[in-house]
């Protein structure tokens, strides 16, 4: 499938903080039902690219159409109703809210929201925690708690940064059989990954980031030749 077919597609995207111009020409795109990882090093631009998709830099240039439609211009609350959720790498819990006051804040912004039940049904941890306030989870129940609050606004695009950062090995294999699973159910998902093993049991395919522009593209079937030229981009 090509580009103009793909839901998610984003065209020589720049991006700046301010007067420093960060991305560099970003090119990609995420066809429906995909899991596509954004790997490279920190500081290539991973994060930056899913805050311009997103709308949240204040001036980027380019192009993004999602569903065909044009999204540069828009603001990121009209991102967020055309069906696209952002999980930011630091969780965005609110910690005055106990876990199931997270899960009744989102707005409904998509036609197939899950419900409280459902949501607690796949993260029964979140059921047993409902009460807890978001400063007493963990790290690993504050990225359920993540993932679980976005599932429930109804988007069916998701945006995940980094979601096993920091995380313990049991955790991130629960996280991955989550994602998983969220793919099963028809989400199409954008995911920053440092963890590459991680991210190539997961993932249809692979962009990698440096210095602000996407400079390779790594399908999982060329998985083993893939993870040599990922050693190489990630100097590990
Ligand atoms: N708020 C900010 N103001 C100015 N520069 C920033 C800001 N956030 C990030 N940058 C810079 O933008 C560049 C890209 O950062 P970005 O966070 O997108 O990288 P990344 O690939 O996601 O890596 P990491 O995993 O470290 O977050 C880096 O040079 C970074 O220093």
């Amino acid at each position: 499938m090509t580009a103009d077919t793909a839901m998610l597609s984003v065209r020589n995207l720049h991006a700046w903080y301010g007067e420093s111009h960060v991305l560099h020409g970003v090119t990609l795109h995420v066809n429906r039902g995909e899991v596509v990882t954004l790997l490279g090093r920190n500081g290539a631009g991973k994060s930056t690219t899913m805050r311009a998709i997103m709308g949240l830099m204040k001036k980027r240039s380019g192009s993004i159409t999602y569903e065909g439609r044009e999204a540069i211009t828009l603001p990121s609350h009209q991102i967020a109703r055309m069906g696209i959720a952002y999980c930011p790498e630091h969780r965005g819990i609110f910690s005055r809210l106990d876990v199931q006051e997270n899960l009744e804040l989102p707005p409904v912004i998509g036609a197939y929201p899950l419900t409280l039940d459902r949501v607690q049904a796949m993260f029964p941890r979140l059921l047993e925690r409902r009460h807890s306030p978001g400063t007493k989870l963990s790290g690993g129940e504050q990225q359920m708690l993540a993932i679980a609050r976005i599932l429930r606004t109804g988007a069916r695009f998701l945006l995940l940064d980094e979601p096993t950062e920091g995380l313990a090995p049991i955790i991130v294999k629960h996280l991955g059989e989550i994602i998983g699973s969220l793919q099963s159910m028809g989400f199409t998902i954008l995911l920053v990954e440092q963890n590459f093993r991680f991210a190539s049991a997961l993932a249809d395919r692979h962009y990698v980031v440096e210095h602000g522009r996407v400079v390779d593209e790594i399908a999982s079937g060329e998985l083993a030749a893939g993870s040599a030229r990922m050693r190489v981009y990630l100097g590990v």
